[in-house]
């Protein structure tokens, strides 16, 4: 049954995606341990939201409550007025590690994602995934393995994958955290065009700043362990972006705001180290 969201927030009645005080505890070790502690956090349609924090603030945990991979302990958390139960197709997940299997081509790493989507026949699903492997600049790749690729190649089919059964969100764990900087910029680049094509929301966990702000339409820093949202800001800075946006006064008042925040995070982390030894 969807749940209604109340009248008087207006902003969470547009949002596609709606959490609302997440917890996640974890049990290890028969010791109960606090990841996510009320995490309040939205995504709007077509939008693009960024995840930054200190390592271990709970950014990849929550994105794993989002893809419905792990159950979150309290709160709700809701994509399109509906509660997340599980993984489905209206999420498309891209992790760091592309997790291609080695043994088929590129197209068919692709269609695979379609395994279990009755409709489309086997012919269409090659369509669909040479489509895909297109708009992910990969066109005459479409029968090379994942060995003959590139870290960078393996990622854009790894996207393709994600993106093959049109999801309406895309979820990204630190895509490009093992690229080179080339690369990796070009990816964002890459990123940029298809987010503006497919038009689907976007939740990106990153470590990097600069990416952060060039690539969001919102960036949430967490604070670290446990993860709350620590700040929230809007980067107003017209779409498409390119590389000269990155020298702008606007781009370099949004870097210090952020980064002053996640030391302030550092140093409260190891006030609290320091008071618990
Ligand atoms: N399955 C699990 N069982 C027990 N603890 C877990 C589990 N998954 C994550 N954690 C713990 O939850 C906390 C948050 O981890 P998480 O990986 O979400 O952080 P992160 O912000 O993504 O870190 P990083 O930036 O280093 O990738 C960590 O203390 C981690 O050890």
């Amino acid at each position: 049954m969807a749940i209604q969201v109340r009248n008087e927030q207006p902003e969470l009645k547009e949002s596609m995606l709606v959490a609302s005080k997440v917890t996640k505890t974890f049990v290890s070790g028969g010791k109960e341990m606090t990841a996510l502690d009320q995490v309040d956090l939205t995504i709007r349609k077509e939008e693009f939201v960024s995840l930054l924090g200190p390592s271990g603030c709970g950014k990849s945990t929550f994105l794993r409550l989002v893809a419905g991979l792990d159950p979150i302990t309290e709160g709700k958390l809701l994509l399109n007025g509906e509660p997340i139960n599980g993984a489905g197709r209206d999420r498309g997940v891209v992790f760091q590690q592309y997790s291609l299997l080695p043994w088929m081509h590129a197209w068919e790493n692709v269609a695979f994602a379609l395994k279990k989507v009755s409709g489309p026949s086997k012919a269409e699903k090659k369509e669909m995934a040479y489509h895909f492997l297109e708009l992910v600049g990969l066109k005459g790749f479409e029968k090379s393995y994942p060995a003959q690729m590139s870290g960078g190649m393996q990622q854009r089919v790894a996207i393709a994958r994600a993106l093959v059964y049109r999801p309406k969100l895309l979820l990204m764990d630190e895509p490009f955290g093992a690229l080179d900087a080339q690369t990796r910029r070009d990816m964002q680049d890459l990123l940029m065009r298809i987010w503006t094509e497919e038009k689907c929301g976007v939740l990106f966990v990153t470590h990097d700043v600069d990416e952060a702000i060039y690539l969001s339409d919102r960036v949430y820093v967490m604070s670290a362990h446990p993860g709350r949202v620590a700040k929230e800001m809007t980067i107003e800075m017209r779409k498409p972006r390119d590389w000269n946006d990155q020298l702008t006064d606007q781009f370099v008042h949004y870097k210090r705001e952020i980064v002053t925040e996640l030391e302030r995070q550092k140093s409260l982390k190891n006030l609290s180290l320091k008071t618990k030894a």
